[in-house]
C-alpha cells in the first residue's frame, strides 16, 4: 500500500512552517518562510493577513513538492496557530479590512486599564480564566471596528468575520465555506466562556462586538471539511485546528494531569494539563482550554512570557552582537558567568506572573569589565528567570511539583540554556526527539479525527526523548541568583508614564 502523510501547518508569529508526518511521527519535509513584522508604532505589532496565507500556503506547496508525494497521499491536514492575533475581513471578497493586530501589540493597553477601574477584572476572569490584558484579542477587535474608517456599520450588517489566524487559514483553505475556530483559539479571545464553551452575550455587549462577526466554535480535532483553493489540487479534509502552545501541549504527550512543557520560542509558554476542569489562578495565571477531543473538553494552566527567545533576536539583529541566534550559545559559554549583571527582558511589557504592559527592558549591575559575553549571558538566564517565576506559580496555584518539564521551541537547542533551567528550577527538562511539538500536536489531532491514528497510546509509543538535563546547582546559590533576578524585575517595573 503506498505510504500516507498528515500535514501539519504551523503559523507562528514570526514565520509560517509547514510539516509533513509519516504514520511513524516522523518528519518526512518541512518547509519556513518568515514574513514581515511591522511596528507602526511604539508598543504596536501588526501582520499582513495576506502575507500570512501567502507564506503559509507557499510551505505547504513546498513541502509537499520537496517529499516528491501526491496530494492525494495526504489523508488529512491540521491547523496550529499564534494564538489571539486578530485579523476581521469582509465576507464577500476575503479581503482584510486592517491589519493582523497580533498578541503582542500594547496598543489597547490603557483601555484595559478603564475597564479595570470599572471593576470588571474579576468577572472577566470568571467566565473566559484570563487576566484583562490587551493580549487577548477582544480589544484588538473592538479597535478596529473603532478606528477603521466604516467597520463597525459593515460588521453589524454582518458583512464582516473576525478570526484568529485558525480561522483566517480554515477560510482560505476552504474557499470562504468555513468560518470556524476551536475551543483552544476561542478560549484566547476574552469573548469566549470557558465553563459552557460558548461565546458569552454579557462580554460581547462589554466589548461591543457583533456576535455575527465570530466564527463557529469547534472542537480541536474533527473533520470540519475539506480544502478548495487553487493551490490544493485535490480536497484534503481539514481536521484539526489548535491553538499553537496547546498544539505543542498534546505534541509533548502532556495528556496526564499535572505534566507540563515550556515551548522556548519568541516568548515562552509554560503550559500545564489541570484534566477536565478549569483551576481557577490564585498568582495571576490563565485558566484555559487545551483541546476538545473525543467529546471530552481538557483544561491547562498557562503562564505566558511575552519575550523570550526574541530577547536573543534583539541582541543579534538589535545590537548586532552576534550573527546568528545558535552563536549567543558560544557567546555566552565563553564566560563563566554574567559578572552580575541581570538582564529583565520586559521589551513590550512583562506578561505573566507580573502582567505590567508599564515595564520596559532593563540591564543592571554593568561594570567597566562588562561584556556582550556578560550579557548575551544574562539574557539567556533571564529567559530561563521568567520560566521560573511561572513555574513556581503554577506550584503555588495547584500545591503540585512537578519534577519534569518538557520543552521545544526554537530556543531548546541551546543547551547551556536548558542546563541552567535545570539548575534553577530543579526540574529534569525533557528535550524531544520531534523539536517541531507544535506542528506534531496539531498532526496528532488531526491524524486521530481521521483514523490515520488511532489512539494516543499508539502514537505516544513512536516518541522518544532526544536528552534530559539534570539539576546540577546548589539550590542555595540558585535561591540568591533568585532574588536579585527579582530586584532587577522590580526596577523594570512601571516604567513607562501610564
Ligand atoms: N540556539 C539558540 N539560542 C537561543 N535562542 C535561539 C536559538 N535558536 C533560536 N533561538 C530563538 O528562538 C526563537 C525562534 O523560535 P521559534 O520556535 O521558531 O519561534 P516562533 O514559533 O515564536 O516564531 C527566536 O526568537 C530565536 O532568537
Ligand atoms: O508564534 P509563537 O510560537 O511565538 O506563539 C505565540 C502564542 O500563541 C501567543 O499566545
Amino acid at each position: 500500500m503506498k505510504p500516507k502523510y498528515i500535514l501539519a501547518l504551523d503559523q507562528g508569529t514570526t514565520s509560517s512552517r509547514a510539516v509533513l508526518f509519516n504514520s511513524r511521527c516522523e518528519i518526512v519535509s518541512m518547509s519556513q518562510r518568515p514574513f514581515n513584522q511591522q511596528f507602526p508604532q511604539p508598543g504596536w505589532v501588526e501582520h499582513n493577513p495576506l502575507e500570512i496565507w501567502s507564506t503559509q500556503s507557499f510551505v505547504m506547496e513546498n513541502v509537499v513538492n520537496k517529499a516528491d508525494i501526491e496530494w492525494s497521499d495526504i489523508e488529512a491536514l491540521g491547523i496550529t496557530n499564534q494564538r489571539e492575533t486578530t485579523v476581521v475581513w469582509d465576507r464577500q471578497t476575503s479581503e482584510p479590512v486592517y491589519n493582523a493586530i497580533v498578541w503582542q501589540d500594547r496598543r489597547t493597553a490603557d483601555y484595559c486599564d478603564v475597564l479595570r477601574e470599572r471593576g470588571l477584572t474579576e468577572r472577566i476572569r470568571e467566565k473566559t480564566g484570563l487576566i484583562l490584558d490587551a493580549y487577548f484579542s477582544a480589544t484588538k477587535i473592538r479597535w478596529i471596528l473603532d478606528n477603521v474608517p466604516g467597520a463597525r456599520a459593515r460588521a453589524e450588517r454582518g458583512e464582516l468575520c473576525f478570526g484568529t489566524v485558525d480561522s483566517w487559514l480554515a477560510w482560505r483553505l476552504s474557499g470562504g465555506r468555513l468560518h470556524i475556530t476551536d475551543v483552544s483559539n476561542a478560549s484566547r479571545t476574552m469573548l469566549f466562556d470557558i465553563h459552557t464553551l460558548d461565546w458569552d452575550d454579557e462580554l460581547l455587549d462589554l466589548f461591543d462586538i457583533p456576535r455575527s462577526m465570530l466564527p463557529e466554535v469547534v472542537p480541536t480535532s474533527a473533520v470540519y471539511g475539506t480544502t478548495d483553493c487553487p493551490q490544493v489540487p485535490v480536497p484534503i479534509p481539514i481536521a484539526s485546528l489548535a491553538g499553537d502552545q496547546q498544539a505543542a501541549l498534546f505534541g509533548q504527550q502532556c495528556i496526564a494531569p499535572f505534566s507540563a512543557k515550556t515551548t522556548y520560542g519568541t516568548g515562552c509558554f509554560i503550559m500545564l494539563n489541570t484534566g477536565d476542569r478549569p483551576h481557577a489562578s490564585a498568582n495571576n495565571l490563565l485558566a484555559t482550554v487545551a483541546w476538545q477531543l473525543g467529546g471530552k473538553t481538557t483544561y491547562a494552566l498557562e503562564g505566558s512570557v511575552f519575550v523570550g527567545g526574541s530577547v536573543i533576536q534583539w541582541l543579534r539583529d538589535g545590537l548586532k552582537l552576534f550573527s546568528s541566534s545558535a552563536d549567543s550559545e558560544p557567546l555566552a559559554a565563553s564566560v563563566e558567568d554574567t559578572g552580575g549583571v541581570y538582564l529583565v527582558p520586559a521589551l513590550t511589557g512583562l506578561g505573566a506572573p507580573y502582567w505590567d504592559p508599564y515595564a520596559r527592558g532593563t540591564i543592571v549591575g554593568i561594570t567597566r569589565g562588562t561584556t556582550s559575553a556578560h550579557i548575551t549571558r544574562a539574557a539567556l538566564e533571564a529567559i530561563a528567570f521568567e520560566v521560573d517565576d511561572v513555574v513556581r506559580a503554577m506550584a503555588a496555584d495547584t500545591g503540585h511539583t512537578s519534577t519534569e518539564m518538557r520543552v521545544d521551541g526554537g530556543a531548546v537547542a541551546n543547551s547551556l540554556l536548558m542546563q541552567f533551567q535545570a539548575d534553577l528550577t530543579g526540574v529534569r527538562i525533557i528535550r524531544p526527539s520531534v523539536m517541531e511539538s507544535t506542528a506534531l500536536g496539531a498532526a496528532m489531532f488531526a491524524g486521530l479525527a481521521v483514523g490515520f491514528w488511532h489512539s494516543t497510546d499508539e502514537i505516544c509509543a513512536l516518541l522518544k526523548p532526544d536528552r534530559t538535563f539534570s539539576p546540577e546547582a546548589a539550590p542555595a546559590l540558585m535561591e540568591q541568583r533568585r532574588k536579585r533576578w527579582h530586584e532587577a524585575v522590580r526596577r523594570s517595573r512601571h516604567w513607562i508614564e501610564e
